[in-house]
């Protein structure tokens, strides 16, 4: 049984100091201390994920650990801003080396592939969940709001959709091929933060599909005002998806299932081919999936299909009622 000074000391305490990361006091003291570049925004989100709810209990811990930084980190990239330190709290029923030990691997590897510095954090005994605040820069007129779309912009996704949703069920069908493309889609999405960084000057608004491309694109109109016309027929579907559920399930989970972890940028249509040529040198397509519209409310897809993730409706995970 180790202590939470020993957890600390062994798996999350950075090995080597690095003068690049700006991190001027990190894990050990009762604050990091932080140098921020001068002239940029600091742009700071956190995330939480809650055994049963974001991950299933019997996940592989580098799953886990990469899954817990890398939504955080989304928000970073929908805002296009560079990630630079993130602080994890965690609360963990049992110290188990071996849990921990693929956990730690799991997210200092997205650390150090996303150059995010891991400056502090929290460890106390309690369900098994993970709390991840990001921190960021971003010039200040470079930030992507959820608050700048206009009517008659084009609304894009990177990458493909539908892949979070069709990756929960074939875990819960039971597939657990590392390889199988849909599960790598759930279990360790890849944060957007270069195209982020690249579509930023670019896009009018932006957002990170986690709840859905329905319910993301309302949090957009929400701050952006009038509505959206979509053209479902056009959404980028997953490798595996159709195969998996079928044209039909494998649009609804592209609209309404989540767990995708791609941007929605609205963008001027003059601005397209530069958007598109500056993600193809990071091999990442933009589909344009609709037009922002000066009328509320969506158009394209039926009233039914208009659902996306809410964490209080319906029963609490292993609840009865
Ligand atoms: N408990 C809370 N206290 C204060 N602000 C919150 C809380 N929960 C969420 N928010 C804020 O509400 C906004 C929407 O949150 P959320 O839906 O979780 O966004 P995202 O999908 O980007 O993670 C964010 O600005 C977030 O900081
Ligand atoms: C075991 C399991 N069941 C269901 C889901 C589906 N799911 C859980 S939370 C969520 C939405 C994203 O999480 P949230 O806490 O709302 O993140 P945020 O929008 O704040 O980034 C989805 C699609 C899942 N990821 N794992
Ligand atoms: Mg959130």
């Amino acid at each position: 049984m180790h202590s939470e000074f020993d957890l600390i000391a062994r798996y999350f305490t950075p090995a080597t100091p690095d003068p690049e990361s700006g991190v001027v006091m990190g894990v050990g003291d009762d604050c990091a201390l932080l140098a921020p570049t001068p002239g940029r925004r600091l742009a700071v989100s956190v995330d939480t994920s809650v055994c049963g709810v974001h991950f299933p209990p019997d996940a592989p811990p580098e799953a886990v650990g990469h899954r817990a930084l890398a939504v955080s980190l989304s928000d970073l990239a929908a805002m296009g801003a560079r990630a630079r330190w993130c602080f994890m709290s965690l609360s963990l029923d049992e110290s188990e080396d071996a849990w921990l030990e693929g956990f730690s691997r799991g997210f200092l590897t997205l650390c150090e592939a996303t150059g995010t510095r891991l400056a502090g954090g929290d460890i106390t005994r309690g369900e098994l969940a993970i709390g991840v605040t990001v921190m960021g820069e971003v010039a200040p007129e470079a930030a992507m709001t959820r608050g700048g779309g206009r009517p008659g912009d084009l609304v894009a996704v990177t990458g493909a959709l539908g892949g979070g949703a069709g990756g929960l069920a074939a875990w819960q069908a039971g597939e657990r091929d590392p390889v199988h493309p849909l599960l790598q889609r759930y279990l360790t999405p890849r944060p957007r933060l270069a195209a982020g960084e690249a579509l930023a000057g670019l896009a009018t608004a932006a957002v990170d599909i986690s709840d859905g491309l329905l319910a993301d694109l309302g949090h957009i109109l929400e701050h952006s005002g009038g509505g959206a016309h979509l053209e479902p027929e056009t959404l980028p579907l997953a490798e595996g998806l159709v195969a998996a559920l079928g044209e039909e399930g494998a649009r609804q989970a592209a609209l309404t299932g989540g767990d995708d972890y791609e941007l929605l940028v609205c963008l001027p249509a003059e601005e397209l081919d530069e958007a598109r040529r500056r993600l193809a040198a990071l091999e990442l397509p933009l589909t344009v999936v609709g037009r922002l519209t000066r009328a509320p409310g969506v158009s394209g897809v039926p009233a039914a299909q208009r659902t996306g993730w809410q964490h209080f409706r319906g029963a609490p995970p292993g609840g009865t009622s």
